[in-house]
């Protein structure tokens, strides 16, 4: 990723002499020369010149080397936000792989916690809720450590975890972190969590998650930004536990917690949904028993202790598939999309082709994990009809609410009007109206629907990232429909979720430009 540091005003030749003058500061204050430096940057003396003299572009891990050789505050990457400048309109070619999902990603972090020996999870997602979910496991004092460029990482917990230094900054920044408590309730009797942050959707319940692991001893008292947490020793689920709301995140606390009590437990109502059927998988690697995989019931009989080193491959993310196909659309692109788990795409799909997409699909082959169907997609330009009926997201097999928002960007470039009905988050359609500035055609009907209208001749604009990842790619995958340049401001958001979105698609022709302030 090249970042180009800048402030909105300035020259490009200008912030390269800056920057250039910081760093030769910098060496002069460490007592090195200029070949010195180059020395331990593996690099020639006429190169440091030239980058000291502002003549020379500099890519973000050069700046992030040249700040480590110097030990220097100044030219290390800033904790600044980043934000896009986007060129369109682009139209994409080429073939892009999608990477392992988010919610599995998270979900088996968590549940690395039940395990004493080693978990080495393969190709996980390098995004930023995965690096505030190890921050916060690193401050429990369990080991993590990213084994090669593949993104295979190892966990490690320690005999005794102590959450007495945990870090509350990264844990109240995802939502996730309410999952350790499924875990945590078989290690610990009395422990402090962050209340849950992440994304602002809305109000979201955590009800359903103390009601499901009430069930198991555990009972929470909410004050003051924590939840303070006990737990009753020698309780298990007398009956089977009925889920109040079919949610992933509660069906996976369900499931961990079960996975260490040494009893039978039945979970009804349980999501059938991706990341909770690698949970799932996950879990019976370290030897617990789960059966109805897939189903809205799950028995689950667990172990009194965990202790294996285990292998687990998290399945690809349905929600980045379908990403990449509304960016495929909105642009009119030929592009071959890999490894889309398409048992968890099949709604969309059909919604899709009942709108007139024309797509090629491969077969069907196995992911790492041994049990998900992947395929290979290949979009062709297509002229789009908006859907009769609306679009509305289900539990899965439903249309996965995740996806919903990109349908308001592929309904913005198909003809007629497309009726969104989010049902589910009581403030995440509201986002959606953030395309009328890129010349889209959206009204907001009530908090929950949303009413596109098409087609759209998008125009560049400049836009602060709406606080919701997927809203957030959707105003970034119209941008690469808008003629002109676009900028899209304070991108942590959708580095929640994707890893190296912006370069990814820069490598089927987008033109995407990372800049951050200085
Ligand atoms: C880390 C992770 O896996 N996150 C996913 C998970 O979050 P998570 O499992 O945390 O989702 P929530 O429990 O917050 O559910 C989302 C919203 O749907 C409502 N609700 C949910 C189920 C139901 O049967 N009835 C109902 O009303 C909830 O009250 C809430 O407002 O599921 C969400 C809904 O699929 C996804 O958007 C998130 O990406
Ligand atoms: C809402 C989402 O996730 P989270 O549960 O991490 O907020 C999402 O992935 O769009």
């Amino acid at each position: 990723m090249t970042v180009t540091p800048t402030t909105e005003l300035a020259d490009p030749a200008d912030y390269k002499r800056r920057i250039g003058k910081l760093i030769r500061d910098a060496r002069i204050h460490r007592g090195l020369t200029q070949a010195q430096l180059a020395d331990l940057l593996a690099t020639s003396q006429s190169a440091i010149n030239r980058i000291e003299r502002g003549h020379q572009n500099l890519s973000l891990e050069m700046v992030a080397r040249i700040g480590a050789a110097l030990d220097s505050e100044i030219v290390a990457i800033g904790s600044g936000p980043t934000h896009l400048r986007v060129t369109g309109p682009t139209t994409l070619s080429g073939s892009i792989d999608v990477k392992t999902s988010k919610n599995a990603g998270v979900a088996l972090l968590c549940a690395s916690l039940l395990n004493r020996g080693r978990t080495t999870l393969r190709k996980v997602a390098r995004i930023e809720e995965v690096n505030r979910l190890l921050e916060v496991l690193q401050s429990l004092g369990v080991r993590t450590r990213w084994l090669n460029a593949d993104n295979d990482l190892e966990i490690v917990p320690p005999e005794h975890l102590d959450l007495s230094n945990i870090d509350a900054a990264a844990a109240r920044r995802t939502r996730s972190i309410i999952m350790f408590l499924g875990p945590l309730l078989h290690r610990l009797e009395e422990f402090e969590l962050p209340y849950a942050g992440g994304c602002n959707l809305g109000e979201r319940t955590v009800e359903p998650h103390m009601t499901a692991l009430h069930h198991f001893g555990l009972e929470v008292k909410a004050t003051d930004g924590l939840y303070h947490a006990a737990v009753g020793r020698g309780i298990g689920p007398a009956k089977p536990i009925v889920l109040t709301e079919r949610g992933d995140t509660v069906t996976e606390n369900a499931l961990m917690a079960a996975a260490l009590h040494p009893g039978t437990t039945v979970i009804r109502n349980a999501s059938s949904n991706y990341m909770v059927q690698d949970l799932c998988f996950y879990l019976q690697k370290l030897g617990v028993d789960v059966e109805g995989i897939g189903t809205t019931t799950l028995t689950v009989t667990g172990r009194e202790r965990i202790d294996v080193d285990v292998d687990y491959a998290p399945s690809e993310d349905p929600i980045e598939a379908m990403s990449l196909l509304a960016a495929a659309i909105v642009t009119a692109s030929e592009i071959t999309i890999r490894r889309v788990p398409i048992e968890f795409l099949e709604v969309e799909l059909a919604t899709l082709e009942g709108m007139g997409l024309q797509y090629d699909r491969s077969e069907e082959y196995v992911a790492l994990n041994g049990h998900t169907r992947l395929v290979d997609l290949t979009t062709h330009p297509s002229e789009l009809q908006a859907p009769r009926d609306k679009v509305h997201p289900m539990p899965f097999p439903g249309l996965n609410i995740d996806n919903l928002p990109f349908f308001a960007v592929i309904g913005a470039v198909a003809n007629g009007q497309t009726m969104l009905h989010d049902w589910v988050y009581e403030n995440r359609a509201i986002y959606l109206t953030e395309l009328t500035k890129l010349g889209g055609n959206v009204k907001l009907l009530d908090p929950h629907r949303v009413l596109v209208e098409g087609p759209t001749h998008f125009s560049g604009a400049e836009l602060i990232c709406p606080p919701a990842l997927r809203p957030a790619v959707v105003i970034l995958l119209a941008m690469l429909a808008s003629k002109g340049t676009s900028v899209l401001r304070s991108t942590y958001v959708i580095h929640r979720g994707y890893e190296d979105l912006a370069e990814r698609l820069n490598q089927l022709g987008a033109n995407i430009e990372t800049f951050r302030d200085i």
